[in-house]
């Protein structure tokens, strides 16, 4: 008879509740400090709406694993979908909406765990071509791993081969991933949720920025049409390579309702440019072992053991490397890609641990806090790879996300992760870079602060580790 309580918070000044406590950093942070005080789910006010924070792995299992049907929900963006047109992406698109179903469905058959070997050839051809791109210029890394990735995911998704980054599919998915990360600045959601804000200042998409806006919009149109329209045509002429868009083409021609099916996989699959976001992780993995001479050395005697030194790792080693995966996960765990994950909403009026949490709530799990949980990972901060050799410590599943919204690429962003990861190893010393006095200099894990964190820009000395596999990368040409 009494109404229940929202989850705790931090106090609420009237009408704009805790509008001001915002932080405009590095969120998980605040959210992870106010979670010590508040509990592991608490909440917050943004003039009337409510967002609740999930900072634990059991209240996350609780709340987004067995209450799945309330909290798959996306909060609806006005700037993303309205202003920019972003309706052709199934992840943003409300839980249980006919285009979030049939495009998750479409991804899932394509990219599911038993289908991702089919990539390894692709992922595998794109890494040694990074590593031959690098032995050249060093200085490209950061360019070349962006191309490798986006390489990997155009090919085998459309089946066209890309060598550089002003290949016009990945002049146009880059195109509208700058557009969606600049519109995604940590006011969006916000702004979506509360039209109010659109009159705070600084946040006001005024005119200069809906004709950005459009322009984004374009490119997406763009990204989502020609390498689709691409495949078409080849396969019109009999000559197009095999790839998930030419099987779901011809899987389309066999259906009920072609057109729809068409139209289907096209804006499915052209989510799938969102996968370059494995560079985050590679950027990680990279600074860590810079950081941890003795932890990448260790790695690397493990690969020459099990591979040797007069080949690379491939994909049937990977079991054999259990040391390479727990560095995997650990910088998974260490600093995740999406500290706050994407937004959840909850789609019913629900109740939690007896506190009530309203229908279209904003509900976020703090990965971060999950994942650098002191209870579950003894000192959080440290990169230590050993604490995944014990079979009980929990796997960083977080970093991907939550229940049925949980990343369907994480199998392919893996596979990638590993491959390159395994062949940086084998191939190069990595060190910290050094002064003008020949000292080296101390690199520490400094993040940005958007939606997806990378690390802050850092220099790095890669030095070939034999004459063999220097030889072997030259060799390996395209
Ligand atoms: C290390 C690499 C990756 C990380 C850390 C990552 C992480 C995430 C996270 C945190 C989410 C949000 C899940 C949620 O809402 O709870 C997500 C969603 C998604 N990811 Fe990934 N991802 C990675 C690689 C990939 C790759 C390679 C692809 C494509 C091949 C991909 C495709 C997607 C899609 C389509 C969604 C939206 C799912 C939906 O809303 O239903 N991701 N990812």
């Amino acid at each position: 008879s009494k109404p229940l309580p929202l989850p705790p918070g931090p106090q609420r000044q009237p009408i704009i509740g805790n509008l001001l406590d915002m932080p405009r950093a590095h969120p998980w942070l605040t959210y992870a400090r106010w979670g010590q005080e508040y509990g592991d789910v608490f909440s917050l006010d943004l003039m009337g709406k409510t967002m609740v924070i999930v900072g634990s792995s059991r209240a996350a299992t609780d709340i987004f694993e067995k209450h799945s049907t309330v909290y798959s929900d996306r909060p609806h963006s006005v700037m993303l979908m309205d202003l920019m047109k972003y309706d052709w992406n199934f992840g943003l698109h409300s839980y249980g909406s006919d285009v979030w179903r049939d495009g998750r469905r479409v991804f899932q058959q394509a990219f599911g765990p038993s289908l991702t070997p089919k990539y390894h050839p692709i992922i595998l051809r794109e890494t040694r071509t990074l590593l031959r791109r690098i032995s050249f210029d060093l200085a490209g890394l950061n360019n070349y791993l962006r191309l490798a990735y986006g390489a990997m995911i155009i090919d085998a998704v459309y089946g066209i081969r890309v060598h550089d980054r002003n290949n016009r599919y990945i002049r146009d998915a880059e195109l509208q991933a700058e557009g969606f990360s600049t519109a995604n600045v940590p006011g969006d959601f916000l702004v979506a949720q509360l039209p109010l804000l659109k009159y705070v200042p600084s946040w006001f998409p005024g005119a200069a920025f809906k004709r950005r806006a459009a322009q984004w919009q374009q490119y997406g149109v763009d990204m989502v049409n020609n390498a689709f329209e691409k495949v078409k045509d080849t396969m019109a002429q009999g000559e197009a390579n095999s790839s998930i868009v030419a099987e779901l083409i011809a899987r389309a021609a066999e259906s009920e309702r072609p057109e729809e099916e068409e139209d289907t996989a096209k804006n499915a699959m052209a989510v799938a440019y969102g996968g370059q976001i494995t560079l985050s992780a590679t950027q990680v993995f990279i600074l860590a072992m810079a950081m941890h001479p003795d932890i990448r050395k260790r790695a690397q005697a493990e690969i020459d053991s099990v591979v040797g030194t007069d080949r690379f790792p491939d994909f049937p080693d990977r079991p054999n490397l259990p040391y390479l995966n727990a560095i995997i996960k650990e910088t998974l765990r260490w600093q995740p890609a999406l500290p706050i994950g994407i937004p959840h909403a909850s789609s019913t009026d629900s109740i939690h641990n007896g506190h009530f949490i309203p229908k279209g709530s904003v509900v976020i799990g703090n990965t971060w806090s999950i994942l650098h949980d002191p209870r579950v990972y003894a000192n959080p901060d440290e990169f230590k790879p050993e604490r995944f050799l014990d079979a009980e410590t929990r796997a960083p599943d977080a970093a991907f996300g939550y229940g049925r919204r949980i990343c369907p690429g994480r199998w392919f962003g893996e596979a990638a992760l590993y491959s390159v990861a395994s062949h940086i190893l084998a191939a190069y010393t990595v060190e910290p870079p050094l002064d003008s006095d020949g000292q080296e200099i101390e690199l520490t894990a400094e993040m940005t602060s958007g939606v997806v964190s990378y690390p802050v820009p850092y220099s790095c000395r890669m030095t070939p580790r034999s004459e063999v596999l220097k030889a072997m990368i030259a060799e390996d040409a395209e």
